[in-house]
């Protein structure tokens, strides 16, 4: 893979809790960026969102920064980073990304004392690219929910590998869009070939049921549940009175 350019995966999310089908994001999109002879994926970052993300039945950062750390433990590649769950309150995805790249950029400037932006094939600076399902990449079209200078950012600037989700028809979400049509080499479409329905708000709802969970989350995440009473109907209420938070999904939904 010499002469690739070097790519770190950023994946922004509740991981409310972590599953299985979270991690499995990082390796279908490894596969499928190493298979366009561009790249060489050398580390994956998953940035929790902060608490004042607003969203219904968001249990504490703290929790959700645990839980992703022990279900990574046995990952060489991919990371949990505690910077966006850390501020006091919610942060745009690009803002992350702003962070993640300067971060990236300034490791890299410091080992070879060299920089330059955009990185340029063969120049061995890193790129920083996000990471989602079908279901954000679908939200870029509801109105008010994102700027459109930070779509532009997001696609254009960094780019995006998209997992499919469900029936979501990935090609036509970015034919439909004038900014994603614009920036379509800059978009990688993996396809999740074991098509399921795993969520984030399926487990909990199996979980404050009462109901098995095993094989969806790793036990240590399990075990951590047990151990600290996560994701009952109580936790399920958190924010669910939140109605005015300005350009949070839930807000913006309501309208
Ligand atoms: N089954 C899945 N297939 C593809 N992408 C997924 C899947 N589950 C989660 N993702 C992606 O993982 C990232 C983080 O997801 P998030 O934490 O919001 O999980 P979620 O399951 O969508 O949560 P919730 O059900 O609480 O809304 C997002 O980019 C989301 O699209
Ligand atoms: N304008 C934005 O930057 C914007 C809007 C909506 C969601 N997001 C992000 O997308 C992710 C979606 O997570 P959920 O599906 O759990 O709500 C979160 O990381 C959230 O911060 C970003």
């Amino acid at each position: 893979m010499a002469g690739r350019i070097p790519l770190f995966l950023l994946a922004c999310g509740s991981f409310n809790p972590i599953t299985h089908q979270h991690m499995r994001l990082f390796e279908l999109a490894r596969d499928q960026m190493h298979q366009t002879g561009l790249y060489r994926v050398v580390g994956g970052i998953v940035s929790p969102v902060s608490d004042g993300y607003g969203k219904q039945g968001l249990v504490a950062s703290k929790h959700r920064l645990t839980m992703a750390r022990l279900a990574l433990h046995s990952s060489d590649w991919v990371t949990v980073d505690d910077w966006e769950s850390q501020q006091s309150d919610w942060t745009e995805t690009v803002v992350t990304m702003r962070y993640h790249y300067g971060r990236i950029a300034a490791q890299y400037q410091q080992r070879t004392g060299l920089s330059k932006y955009p990185p340029t094939e063969n120049s061995g600076e890193p790129v920083l690219k996000l990471l989602c399902g079908a279901d954000v990449m679908e939200t870029f079209k509801v109105s008010g929910l994102w700027r459109d200078d930070h779509i532009e950012e997001v696609v254009g600037r960094f780019g995006l590998v998209c997992v499919s989700r469900g029936t979501r028809q990935l090609d036509r979400t970015v034919h439909e869009s004038d900014v994603l049509s614009r920036h379509r080499q800059n978009i990688f479409l993996v396809r999740e070939w074991a098509q399921n329905e795993i969520s984030a708000t399926e487990v909990r709802r199996a979980l404050r049921r009462g109901n098995s969970v095993k094989y969806l989350l790793p036990d240590s995440v399990i075990d951590y549940i047990k151990e600290n009473n996560l994701y009952t109907q109580d936790s399920e209420m958190k924010n669910k009175e939140i109605k005015l938070r300005p350009l949070t999904k839930q807000t913006i939904l309501q309208d």
